[in-house]
Order: C-alpha cells, then structure tokens, then sequence
C-alpha cells in the first residue's frame, strides 16, 4: 500500500483569493492539490482550466497538483495541462473514445496517469489497462460538485479494486473522492484507499490544519 495522501480539492476552495488558500492548505498538511475540471458538458458545472493550473505553479506551488478532468472529449486538452505543470492527469473513460490511446498520450505528455470511474462504472473497465495506471481514482459521488454526501456502494468498489491493485503488484494510488469527511475516512482507508480527496470537509472548516491532522491520524488508526 501507497503512502497516504491527503489531497485537498480546490473546487471548494474561495476562488477570489486562490493562490492564498492553496498555500493555506499546503501550509496546515495537504500533499497534493486536487484541482477539478469541468467542461459544462460531461458533467453539468464549469469550473477552472490550464491557464489557472500555470497560475498556481507562477505564484510558486511547488506541491503535485492532481487534474481531475470532467471533460469530453480528452485528449486535446491534455498537452496544454501537461505544458503549465499538472504532475497527475485522470480521465473518465466514457468521455474517451479510446481509452488506451489517451492513458498513453498521459505518459507521452510527462505526467502520470489516473483513470476514474463513477459510481455506476464497473470495475470491469480496469481490466487490460490497470497496469498501465499510476492511480485509480474512485468517484463516491457523481462527478460535477462538491458538498455531496458519500455513496456507501463506494466501500465494497474500493476493497475489489484494491485487491485487483494488489494482484497486478504495481504501486498503484487507490485515491477516492466525494463526500470524504474526518468522521467517515477511517472506513474509507479500511477499505483500501491510500489517496483521499476532500474538498467541503477541508476548505470549509475553520481550521484547514485540525482537520487534515484529524484525517491522517483516523488513517493511521484504520491502517
Ligand atoms: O470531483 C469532485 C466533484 O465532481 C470533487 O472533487 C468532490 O466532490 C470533492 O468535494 P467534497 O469533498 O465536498 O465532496
């Protein structure tokens, strides 16, 4: 199992001061930088694109920034994410027509590669490609906002796919997203995920470093 990763999601983050929280909630913990991108389209929100990803790396975020595309098709934003600094890409399968062909041009592109499945998605969708991944990403919501409650179908997805990560022996990430809270992660790290997105739980807590200290010492607990 993966180191644990706890990885703020900016999409609850106050927009109008970005830069500031993002240091905020690296400062207060946070490994990596969960950054959310919606097209109005695969998913029904709008939400940030390449040019804030550069904005985050020019004010001096050094931390990985994890890009969570919601968008269709894929592959043609993929360079311009690749080129301002993103160090992860996920996708969703239904919104590539050749879900192969874009987990190689993630690679191509320098940066590592997730694939993401929603909460109707089957697992079966791993099959033939998991080997390629840096990290699977379980959605435990469905994708488009934030400050939704948790789908409890979510446990028993995660520990299947932990056993297929731990049967293919890779370093695969396990990261799971939506309705992650400091009172629910330690279920969620017993069914096998190592990276834990929250966005809500975080950003709209009062004190971004209790929280995230409470979440990894519920992840060690469980661990
Ligand atoms: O990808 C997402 C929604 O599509 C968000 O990352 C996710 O919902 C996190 O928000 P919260 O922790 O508030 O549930």
């Amino acid at each position: 199992m993966q180191s644990t990763v706890i990885a703020p999601s900016i999409l609850s983050a106050n927009f109008a001061r970005l830069g500031e929280e993002v240091d905020h909630v690296l400062k207060a913990g946070a490994d990596w930088v969960h950054f959310d991108v919606m097209d109005n389209h695969y998913v029904p929100n709008l939400t940030i694109g390449p040019m804030v990803c550069e904005a985050l790396r020019k004010h001096g975020v050094t931390a990985p920034i994890d890009v969570h595309l919601m968008v269709q098709p894929v592959d043609r934003i993929v360079p311009d994410f690749a080129k301002v600094g993103a160090s992860l890409i996920s996708f969703h399968p239904e919104a590539s027509a050749h879900v192969h062909r874009t987990v190689q041009l993630i690679k191509a592109s320098g940066c590592q590669v997730g694939l993401v499945l929603n909460p109707a998605t089957p697992v079966e969708v791993l099959d033939y490609v998991l080997e390629e991944l840096d990290l699977v990403l379980l959605m435990s919501v469905n994708p488009g906002f934030g400050g939704q409650s948790f789908i409890p179908s979510a446990l028993e997805k995660l520990r299947r796919v932990r056993a297929m990560i731990d049967r293919s022996g890779k370093p695969i990430r396990l990261e799971i997203d939506g309705g992650v809270k400091a009172d629910n992660i330690a279920e969620i790290a017993a069914a096998g995920a190592d990276t834990f997105v929250a966005g809500s739980a975080i950003f709209n807590a009062p004190d971004y470093a209790d929280v995230i200290a409470r979440m990894k010492a519920a992840v060690a607990g469980a661990r």
